[in-house]
């Protein structure tokens, strides 16, 4: 039996991650899986029912599951709570220190039937296949912070990019190792030419390639991968690099794949896992309907092969989003000409459908 603590969270997440759910019990009866799913509360209801946006209770339910299936937090309800209690930062970063989950993998995969969806020319986007392997538990948004009144009256706000040798070899072993199982190539992203935490991340980056010899490393600055990955994606396989550079890029590099809607994610590290979307909340379009669920299936297709070694299962819901897209089914994020448009529970049947 494996268990697995189901956080909904605020917006879209709610509509998103019942549908994720689905699409694994599917998978589960068919191949005769035996997964428990035990609901948790997180932020808005959190705080409604517990005053906090991470009650211990559900800090407990991730810590005594096998892994974590995570929508997405943030509101506007949450936004007017003063900042120490707003969801991003009092539930989603520390649930991801609390569980140990330095390493957050973010494939960006061009389905075939979506390279019309992109906004780049068809010829970059076929085949693209990335990995981009973020920190996630270090730099801007871990390291110290504050706000403080100057001597002439105005304020000043600090926040603090802090890494370690050992945080940084942690997440290097694990790009080089990713590297090595896929294409060989790997590009380390840091800002080397001015940030001092860059200096010892490349430093320790290039201290780690002898142990690769099968890997390729080179180095990048962020400005310029930002640049490179809408000129020739082509030319990444594994990407590693800090947090909020890997928070930034990996949304710009899911416009490749169509939408940020189509960005899985898998945060891993300790001994339970956390399995997310790339994308946040959404509240523009939160229960409407609207959002495209193939991120957070995908996620569950990550969470199949990386917590329970369930190979067979991921295939088939991967095969089963290809066959979908396939098929012409889209959500208005990635509608164009001719396609059948659908909302956000018809995507996740349709998904079922060609599982069961
Ligand atoms: N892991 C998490 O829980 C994250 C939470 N957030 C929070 O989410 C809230 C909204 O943040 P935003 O900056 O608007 O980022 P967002 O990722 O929620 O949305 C950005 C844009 O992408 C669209 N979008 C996102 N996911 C989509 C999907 N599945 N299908 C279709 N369209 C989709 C949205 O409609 C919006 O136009 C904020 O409170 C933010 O702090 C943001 C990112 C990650
Ligand atoms: C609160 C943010 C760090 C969440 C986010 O944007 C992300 O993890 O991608
Ligand atoms: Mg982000």
């Amino acid at each position: 039996m494996h268990q697995i603590a189901v956080l909904a969270g605020d917006g879209i997440g709610r509509e998103i991650v019942p549908e994720a759910v689905a699409v694994l019990e599917t998978v589960a009866a068919k191949y005769h899986y035996s997964l428990e799913f035990r609901t948790g509360l997180v932020s808005e209801d959190a705080y409604e029912k517990y005053g906090h946006p991470l009650p211990p209770a559900t800090l407990e339910l991730c810590r005594n599951s096998e892994a974590v299936l995570l929508g997405a937090v943030g509101s506007p309800k949450m936004d007017q709570l003063p900042p120490e209690l707003r969801p991003e930062r009092a539930a989603l970063l520390p649930l991801r220190k609390e569980l140990g989950l330095f390493a957050n993998l973010r494939p960006v995969k061009v389905y075939d039937p979506l390279i019309g969806a992109s906004t780049l020319k068809p010829e970059a986007v076929q085949g693209i296949n990335i990995l981009i392997l973020r920190e996630l538990t270090g730099g801007l948004y871990f390291g110290p912070k504050k706000r403080e009144r100057l001597a002439d009256g105005s304020e000043q706000a600090l926040d603090t990019l802090v890494y370690s040798t050992p945080e940084i070899e942690r997440i290097g072993r694990l790009a080089f190792s990713a590297a090595r199982a896929r294409r060989g190539k790997l590009v380390s992203v840091d800002k080397a030419n001015v940030l001092e935490s860059s200096r010892l991340w490349r430093e320790t980056m290039v201290r780690l390639a002898p142990e690769y010899p099968e890997v390729d490393l080179s180095h990048m600055y962020v400005d310029n991968c930002a640049m490179q990955l809408v000129r020739w994606p082509g030319q990444f396989d594994v990407i590693v690099t800090e947090n909020t550079f890997g928070d930034i890029l990996s949304d710009q590099a899911s416009m490749l794949a169509g939408s940020l809607g189509m960005l899985p994610s898998a945060s891993l590290g300790g001994k339970v896992a956390l399995y997310e979307p790339s994308h946040g909340s959404a509240p523009d379009i939160a229960g409407k309907d609207l959002a495209n669920p193939l991120a957070t299936i995908l996620s569950a297709a990550m969470m199949l092969r990386h917590s329970f070694g369930l190979e067979e299962g991921a295939r088939a819901i991967e095969a089963a989003v290809a066959q979908v897209l396939d098929d012409g089914f889209r959500t208005p994020d990635l509608m164009t000409e001719g396609m059948t448009r659908v909302g956000t529970q018809a995507m996740g049947r349709e998904v079922r459908i060609r599982i069961a």
